[in-house]
């Protein structure tokens, strides 16, 4: 069990989380969302405990979690953050040693090592380019490596940090899968980003965040209903809320059950979101 509770961070003199109430385990896939400067990333290196609240607390496993080398160490078996960068995340220029990297310092035997970092690598699709060397890699292939570093931990707990940034329309989708994928094992994903279709489409639940608050949570279809919480939060509703708030369509969860419902509609939206999506229109 990962939450917070009352929690509240400030770098200098500036309150940057002013009383965050956050529980990973609420919902399987949670989304993060808030404008720039709102708090997102200060909050998950609160949770993985890279940072440490001036007052409030992270709750691990039910009790306040201790800062000592040791509690950190096993809090960081459990709960694996994959940062925004994949450049910040990979120190070895081949994909095996830096996998085995965490692994090797947990002391663990190499052929169960060797097998972790296979079954990894087949979650994240990486295998057809493993032996690659990294600066030879494309950023979403080394999202995906990073993605991967996390993974070799069997962590209960995946936070992911803008997931899709710098992914091509094929890299996002693919990226969407593979959170599904994982979600689908029983593991709780936090994401933080400001791809609201992403978020609106793949999480089970939402926290909106605005100056250092939670400002509304829940499930998206209520939450993204919430258009003035939205506009405090400075961020723009999903592209299937306004359909259905502005044009009156049902409220769907995502293009395929759109155009399932309203064929004629495929090939005009299909044709205006690709035009929107080379940032034409
Ligand atoms: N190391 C730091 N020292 C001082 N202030 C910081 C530091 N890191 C972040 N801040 C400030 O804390 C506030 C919250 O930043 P944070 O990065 O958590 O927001 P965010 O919601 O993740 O933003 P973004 O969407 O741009 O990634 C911002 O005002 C930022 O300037």
């Amino acid at each position: 069990m990962l939450s917070t509770q009352n929690l509240h961070f400030r770098y200098q003199d500036e309150p940057v989380l002013k009383g965050i109430d956050f529980d990973a385990d609420r919902f399987s896939v949670s989304g993060l969302v808030g404008a720039n400067g709102s708090g997102k990333s200060t909050l998950f290196m609160n949770l993985c405990g890279v940072l440490r609240p001036q007052q409030g607390a992270v709750y691990w496993q039910g009790e306040p979690l201790g800062y000592s080398k040791r509690a950190l160490m096993a809090l960081r078996q459990q709960v694996a953050t994959v940062f925004q960068d994949p450049d910040q995340q990979i120190f070895y220029t081949d994909i095996d040693s830096d996998l085995a990297f965490s692994l090797r310092n947990l002391g663990m035997d190499e052929a169960v090592i060797g097998a972790r970092i296979d079954d990894a690598l087949d979650r994240v699709d990486a295998q057809s380019f493993r032996h690659q060397p990294i600066q030879a890699l494309s950023h979403g292939q080394k999202k995906r490596v990073a993605i991967a570093g996390a993974l070799v931990m069997d962590a209960d707990y995946l936070l992911l940090d803008e997931p899709t940034a710098g992914l091509d329309p094929a890299g996002r989708e693919h990226m969407k899968a593979i959170i599904r994928r994982i979600a689908a094992e029983g593991k709780h994903v936090v994401i933080s980003s400001h791809d609201i279709d992403l978020v609106y489409e793949i999480c089970d639940g939402i926290y909106v965040m605005a100056a250092g608050e939670v400002i509304a949570s829940g499930t998206p279809d209520v939450v993204f209903c919430q258009g003035e919480k939205l506009a405090q939060a400075g961020l723009a509703q999903p592209w299937l809320v306004k359909l259905h708030q502005q044009l009156g369509f049902p409220l769907y969860r995502n293009e395929d059950d759109l155009f399932a419902v309203h064929p004629g509609a495929g090939s005009a939206f299909t044709r205006h979101r690709s035009v929107a999506v080379k940032g034409v229109a």
